[in-house]
């Protein structure tokens, strides 16, 4: 299963209740340098590819190009109309962690899909921390699973019991080899989405076999 994220192609592949992302590099780059804003167009090109997953609300869209939540959820509840599976990020900038702020702003963007998609059957939500991705300060297994926590705690709360135990909630944001193994041993952080450690292959299959091992001993 497929998905474009940036110059890059995510592979996604669900083991029961953990999800493993995988993240290869596709050359000719020019074709896959788009990130995965979900206008009709846009999925037409996406399923042409043979693209299965969509990430609405990473981090550079909410950020950079300037996405807010709504025109995102309905980014997200277009994609699962269409048949693709939506990754749905949710974040917050260093200043909003500073000041107190973090679980404010994941539940406003988290609300924001929710009140648009249609099912959370097809959904994975993402937990980037803004602070996090790229720059080598990884949240610490606490700091993430607190999130995580209150993130199942919130889809419990806000859309049903079943759907905040059967929802896949992954980490992104500086995940490597050295410390992907005491996430993944957090209750609430099924999976991982990597960024810069998926091009150094033996480091990356360290991150899959800390979440697939996880699986095997649950
Ligand atoms: O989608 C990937 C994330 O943005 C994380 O990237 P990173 O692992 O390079 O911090």
């Amino acid at each position: 299963m497929l998905s474009i994220h940036g110059d890059q192609v995510v592979t996604v592949q669900p083991v029961s209740s953990v999800v493993v992302v995988l993240v290869l590099v596709l050359p000719p780059k020019p074709v896959f340098k788009l990130f995965a804003s979900v206008d009709a167009k846009c999925v037409e090109q996406l399923k042409d590819l043979g693209c299965k997953w969509v990430i609405p609300g990473h981090s550079e869209r909410r950020h950079v190009i300037g996405e807010d939540d709504q025109f995102i959820g309905k980014n997200a509840a277009y994609a699962l109309s269409e048949g693709l599976g939506v990754i749905a990020c949710i974040d917050e900038k260093l200043d909003e962690r500073e000041a107190g702020k973090t679980f404010d702003v994941c539940f406003k963007e988290l609300k924001a899909f929710a009140d648009t998609v249609p099912s959370w059957e097809n959904i994975v939500i993402a937990y980037e921390p803004v602070w996090a991705i790229g720059t080598g300060k990884v949240a610490t297994p606490l700091q993430a699973q607190e999130v995580h926590a209150a993130v199942r705690d919130w889809l419990k709360t806000n859309v049903s019991a079943d759907v905040a135990s059967a929802t896949r909630i992954i980490y992104g944001g500086s995940v490597n080899g050295g410390n992907s193994a005491e996430l993944a041993k957090q209750e609430d952080i099924d999976g991982f989405l990597v960024g810069g450690a998926s091009l150094k292959g033996p480091e990356f299959a360290t991150i899959v076999n800390s979440v697939t091992s996880k699986q095997v001993a649950a």
